[in-house]
């Protein structure tokens, strides 16, 4: 996918949320235990109920190695499903990879060729030749750290390196990279005071926001200091939206919340285009 398409959807469901698959069978209704794959289930009964008001489903892959084989195979599910019943919606796989280049490339290879995700997360730590395997892939994105929504995202991101604090020397060095037209970038909604400064190094990027709903982040906030003229940000939630329930009504509560955010979402858009 395009980021003009992904631009596209936004404008057409005036929403720019991305549903977080973060299936852990500890929160999931019980009814669901008892079918042969509950985890398939349990998202495939999310995404049909919120896929009109989302234009992003990102799951996150620890949610699935945890169970070992059967989540991988659940996840493969789930992409599958979502890429033939809903080919327009951007699909993120939220692993952090990164590693030396022959690694990298076959990371590339698993999430763009395999499981056929427009996009995977990448953690920038081992520089440049870990992350341009992955922006090799035409039409797909890689989604690199930036400035994350934990507390622990002060320990090192923010330290001073030569002047700069390392997130904008990440931002600002990844802009020279082959390819780098590929790159979106994670900056957390808990760190909404920074989006300004994020702004001016990458005026036009897409960046991934993760951290409104279950972590205390403001979607106003983000939108006031993140948006951009092409709007340029995706709003992730998981907890918020897909354990609004845990009975039979799981997946009708799992949209009143999407349909909350994604009105919250529509107001902005209206009243800044
Ligand atoms: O890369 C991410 O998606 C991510 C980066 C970040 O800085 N903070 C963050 O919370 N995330 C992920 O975004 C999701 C947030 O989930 P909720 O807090 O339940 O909405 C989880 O899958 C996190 O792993």
């Amino acid at each position: 996918m395009t980021t003009q398409q992904l631009h596209e959807q936004i404008l057409q469901k005036k929403s720019f949320l991305c549903v977080g698959l973060d299936p852990d069978l500890e929160k999931m209704p019980q009814h669901l235990l008892e079918t042969e794959d509950p985890i398939f289930e349990f998202n495939k009964a999310i995404i049909d109920a919120t896929h009109d008001l989302t234009v992003g489903y990102k799951p996150n892959t620890a949610f699935f190695e945890a169970y070992g084989i059967k989540g991988w195979m659940s996840l493969q599910k789930t992409i599958n499903y979502i890429n033939e019943n809903y080919p327009d919606i951007f699909t993120i796989a939220d692993a952090k990879r990164g590693d030396i280049g022959n690694t990298s490339s076959m990371y590339a290879k698993a999430f763009f060729e395999d499981l056929n995700f427009d996009s995977v997360t990448v953690a920038p730590y081992m520089g440049k030749d870990s992350v341009e395997p992955f922006l090799a892939f035409e039409n797909k994105h890689t989604i690199m750290l930036a400035l994350t929504s934990n507390e622990g995202a002060f320990d090192f991101q923010t330290l001073n390196t030569g002047g700069k604090e390392l997130y904008k020397q990440v931002l600002e060095t990844s802009k020279t990279w082959k390819n780098s037209e590929n790159l979106m970038y994670v900056v957390g909604a808990t760190k909404a005071e920074y989006f300004a400064e994020i702004r001016k190094i990458v005026p036009d990027s897409f960046l991934l926001v993760p951290g409104i709903g279950a972590q205390g982040g403001s979607l106003s906030e983000v939108c006031k200091y993140g948006m951009n003229d092409k709007i340029g940000l995706l709003v992730n939630s998981a907890r918020a939206i897909i354990y609004a329930s845990k009975g039979t009504d799981f997946a009708e509560k799992a949209r009143e919340q999407a349909l909350k955010v994604q009105l919250e979402m529509a107001e902005i858009i209206d009243s800044k285009f």
